[in-house]
């Protein structure tokens, strides 16, 4: 392969892949949910996102001998078979992880009193501790917030604090962050079913940014509709691009499978497949693909405690944003709208920036510490 020939096929939601790999070829833009294996003829790269199924239906007969997908999770891709065929494989592990994170911290901020009553003691139940599970506990605890973790593929001595299932989903709020599995012996496909969901009342957030099917949508929809539901934040639906509007209505927040959307989460999975390619066909530095520095946010001097930690944690986020453009796409559309619909929330995303590794600008020196352990960088003013 040389950097002349090569031809690279990428589903149009990769952002700055032209910038990024346009010097190595051609880059042609394909939908991703419908790609097949005609649109791969002249292939030798294809990129991917999670809404292509990657497997030997799709490159048996095509030249494709590199894959990249710009995900975590890779459930979609059949890698023991790309394995067998000698295809090249990447992922973006660990790219998007602090875009979920902040997902969950503005959910945690935004329901009702849960910020205070963990600030005040409660726990934060953390299951799959991968790279979104670790950087949440990590962010947690840098603001004196515990979490017990889950994860049974695991070493019980990686985990900070290990718990069994149950031990976890008696914390006040139970983030989910596995990937997407059936492999005995702990799959992670419908881990929470009726059983578990009968286990947790009002007092419990349950939030899920993992994959749809670690919930058994069918039996939260009808949890939530016996009393005492647990609050829930869904991100991600079982049948993607599907979401049932019963259970969007019951969830205090519903979105588009957007958690690990922001700016810097997708330019830096850019950046991975990239240097990921250049590596296996040894082709020298990818196109700058560079990041600007997000706007510094400012401080109002007043806030201090929860206060300040709600307003960081929903400044550079707006989830509510997101919760009402998915309730506008699904609630009352036909069902064939609402998941175009989906589709089009996630391919016009709006730009988002992270907190982490961001300027806030501060004149309360009080202020400092608590602003420095969010991740972000201060800059005193005034
Ligand atoms: N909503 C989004 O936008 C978004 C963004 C990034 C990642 N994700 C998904 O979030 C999940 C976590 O991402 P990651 O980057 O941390 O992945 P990761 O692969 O780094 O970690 C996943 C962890 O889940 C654990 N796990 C697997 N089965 C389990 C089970 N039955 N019980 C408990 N733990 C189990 C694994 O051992 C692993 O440590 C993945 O499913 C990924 O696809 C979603
Ligand atoms: O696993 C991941 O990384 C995310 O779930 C993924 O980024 C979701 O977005 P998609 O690839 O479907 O656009």
């Amino acid at each position: 392969m040389t950097e002349s020939r090569l031809h690279i096929v990428a589903d149009r939601n990769i952002p700055a892949v032209e910038e990024t790999f346009g010097h190595w070829g051609t880059v042609q833009s394909v939908e991703g949910r419908s790609l097949q294996a005609a649109d791969l003829e002249d292939a030798d790269v294809l990129l991917v996102r999670s809404v292509t199924p990657v497997n030997e239906q799709l490159l048996a007969d095509t030249p494709v001998r590199f894959v990249g997908t710009a995900t975590a999770g890779l459930d979609h891709v059949d890698t023991a078979w790309l394995a067998a065929r000698g295809i090249a494989f990447a992922a973006a592990p660990g790219a998007n992880a602090n875009s979920v994170v902040e997902y969950v911290l503005a959910v945690i901020a935004g329901v009702d009193d849960v910020l205070e009553r963990l600030l005040a003691g409660g726990r934060v139940g953390i299951v799959g501790y991968g790279h979104v599970g670790r950087s949440l506990a990590q962010r947690l605890g840098a603001v004196g917030i515990a979490s017990l973790q889950y994860d049974p593929w695991l070493d019980a001595d990686t985990l900070p604090e290990p718990a069994a299932l149950a031990e976890v989903l008696d914390c006040s709020v139970v983030s989910l962050h596995t990937s997407l599995t059936r492999a005995p012996p702990w799959p992670s496909y419908h881990l929470l079913a009726a059983p578990e969901l009968a286990t947790m009342d009002a007092k419990t957030l349950l939030i899920n940014a993992s994959r749809g099917p670690v919930i058994d949508n069918t039996a939260l929809l009808a949890r939530l509709q016996q009393s005492q539901p647990p609050r829930c934040a869904l991100d991600v639906w079982e049948a993607e691009p599907l979401v049932p509007p019963a259970l969007l209505a019951a969830a205090r927040y519903g979105t588009a499978h957007i958690a690990g959307y922001s700016h810097d989460a997708k330019l830096a999975a850019t950046r991975m497949l990239a240097e990921a390619l250049a590596t296996r066909f040894n082709l020298g530095e990818p196109g700058a693909g560079s990041i600007e520095p997000a706007a510094s946010l400012s401080i109002p001097a007043e806030l201090a405690g929860g206060a300040l930690l709600r307003f960081l944690w929903q400044a550079r986020y707006d989830l509510a944003a997101d919760d009402k453009r998915l309730r506008e796409a699904v609630l009352g559309a036909s069902a064939a709208d609402a998941m175009r619909g989906f589709d089009a929330l996630r391919r016009n995303y709006p730009q988002r920036r992270e907190l982490a590794g961001s300027t806030v600008l501060i004149s309360n020196e009080n202020q400092v510490a608590l602003a420095e352990a969010t991740g972000a960088m201060v800059e005193r003013v005034g």
